[in-house]
């Protein structure tokens, strides 16, 4: 690096190494980001994104190698916040019982003193504004009361406020994970205008296209090493799949065979009543579209729990549900992997109430193998795996269980490229044995994978579409219609 590069990075790393036993996490990874350039990060559930992360941001120290933030000397987070790098969570780290402007205060220190509540949420309602025009959140509402899109929202707008030291790294780990293609879009554009003005930018994203559309330069990374870094302009899709030791393979046609007449094994309407009804045939993969938080979540609950009202859980499952919101509806943190995995399928494992542990740790590896859920033991705590091989487990959970409807809420939440195309085929063979799976996705190539897709508009059903009509087209247009009582 000569000397002008070096004054204008905001912070290099040099051959840092991190394990956690047998796990090399990272394994000698030099990176140096600069000002006014956006970073694109890529590479498999736990290629070590999460762990160069943390390194970045002063919150891991690498067990080998070193870590220079410019402008400062210290090590840490302290030195690393005094060098305005800041990181948006791909968990989120908000706390739920406190309002939205309570937890800008508990992320901006300077934020204090007489009046602070007042001028911390023209500040933060002022930042939301900006890059979410149209939003609907209250600087008061209490963080728990968020939907996960809008948590993301706040916790991404609270990031870039600047309130003492300037903002001169965001770390953007996932950052539209939960959000739909217009606030994705908003959020883009955003960082854009902010890497023009000087700001740097990591971001990290399953998405390819995003990443292609906003990064100067992309870094791929697996098993702990960066094994590419060039302009994103020298990359393609398929060549950013093949760096990351993905297989592209062809999409599968949209079954059309499926019997759509006969008894539907599902039916609905929309909780007030409102919209086009709903009903799914067996073997059937059907979407749930439409703009985030326009009722496609609830409409799933009520479906879960119009099929498994009794507290007593039967010992032939009529619906499996895989939760979106992970930390707060998935995972049991205290747990193993295996446990997690487990629970949804105790009656199959199970004879005269006494587990078969044999037969527990048979099924869980056959699972990890088909899912490809990277871990040296399933005996692990869920928490040791990378944010995407945890949403392998609740996949597995589910598709485990011999419940013949699926109900997915956003299911694909940070899981990688090649993981998805597995998931995927899974899905259709599945389905063509008989399953129906209910899919509401905020990712367009997935809701247009389906074979028929209903998308919702405040709360109610306004179109159904089937077949060649399945298109991004069709859904923007619908998702902008009202609602026909
Ligand atoms: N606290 C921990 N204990 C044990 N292993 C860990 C821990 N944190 C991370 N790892 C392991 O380190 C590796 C890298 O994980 P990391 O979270 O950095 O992956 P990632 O690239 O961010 O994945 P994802 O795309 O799923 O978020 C993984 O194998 C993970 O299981």
């Amino acid at each position: 690096m000569n000397a002008s590069e070096a004054a204008t990075a905001v912070v290099s790393v040099t051959d840092a190494k991190v394990h956690y036993g047998a796990v090399r996490a990272l394994d000698g990874v030099t990176l140096t980001i600069r000002a006014g350039e956006c970073i694109g990060l890529v590479g498999h559930n736990g290629a070590g994104k999460s762990t160069i992360v943390n390194v970045i941001n002063g919150g891991l120290s690498p067990h080998q190698g070193s870590v220079a933030f410019g402008g400062t000397s210290g090590q840490g987070i302290k030195a690393a916040r005094e060098a305005g790098i800041r990181c948006v969570f791909q968990e989120l780290s908000l706390c739920p019982n406190l309002t939205v402007v309570e937890n800008t205060r508990v992320m901006h220190r300077g934020l204090a003193g007489w009046g602070w509540r007042l001028r911390g949420a023209q500040i933060i309602a002022k930042k939301l504004d900006e890059i979410f025009p149209g939003h609907s959140i209250e600087a008061s509402e209490q963080v728990g009361n968020l939907t996960i899109a809008e948590r993301q929202m706040v916790e991404i707008a609270i990031t870039f406020c600047e309130i003492g030291n300037p903002v001169r790294l965001v770390i953007l780990d996932e950052p539209t994970s939960s959000l739909d293609a217009r606030l994705a879009e908003q959020l883009l554009a955003y960082v854009r205008r902010f890497v023009d003005a000087g700001g740097a930018v990591v971001f990290i994203s399953h998405i390819l296209s995003e990443i292609l559309s906003i990064a100067s330069r992309i870094v791929v990374m697996k098993d702990g090493k960066v094994v590419a870094e060039r302009a994103a302009a020298d990359f393609s899709e398929h060549g950013l799949i093949e760096a990351m030791g993905s297989v592209v393979k062809a999409r599968q046609a949209r079954e059309l065979a499926v019997a759509q007449s006969g008894v539907p094994v599902l039916t609905a309407r929309t909780a007030r009543g409102i919209g086009l009804p709903f009903k799914a045939h067996r073997g059937e993969i059907i979407g749930f579209a439409g703009l985030g938080g326009h009722g496609q979540t609830e409409m799933l609950i009520d479906l879960f729990n119009t099929r498994s009202g009794n507290w007593l859980r039967p010992a032939d499952p009529a619906v499996a549900f895989v939760a979106g919101d992970r930390a707060v509806n998935g995972t049991f943190t205290l747990w193993s992997i295996l446990k997690n995995f487990s629970i949804g399928v105790l009656p199959d494992l199970s004879r005269l109430g006494r587990l078969d542990e044999k037969q527990e740790e048979a099924l869980g590896q056959s699972w990890r193998e088909r899912i490809g859920i990277r871990t040296p033991d399933m005996e692990h705590g869920i928490l040791s795996l990378s944010g995407g091989n945890q949403q392998k487990v609740l996949f597995a959970r589910a598709l485990a269980s011999r419940a013949p409807v699926v109900l997915m809420d956003d299911p694909m939440r940070g899981v990688d490229f090649g993981t998805k195309q597995e998931v995927y085929g899974i899905l259709r063979s599945e389905a063509a044995n008989g399953r129906t799976f209910i899919w509401y996705s905020t990712e367009m190539d997935e809701v247009c994978l389906c074979d028929r897709v209903y998308v919702f508009n405040n709360g109610a059903i306004v179109a159904e579409l089937s077949g060649d009509d399945v298109s991004e087209e069709n859904i923007l247009s619908a998702s902008f219609k009202e609602a026909a009582a």
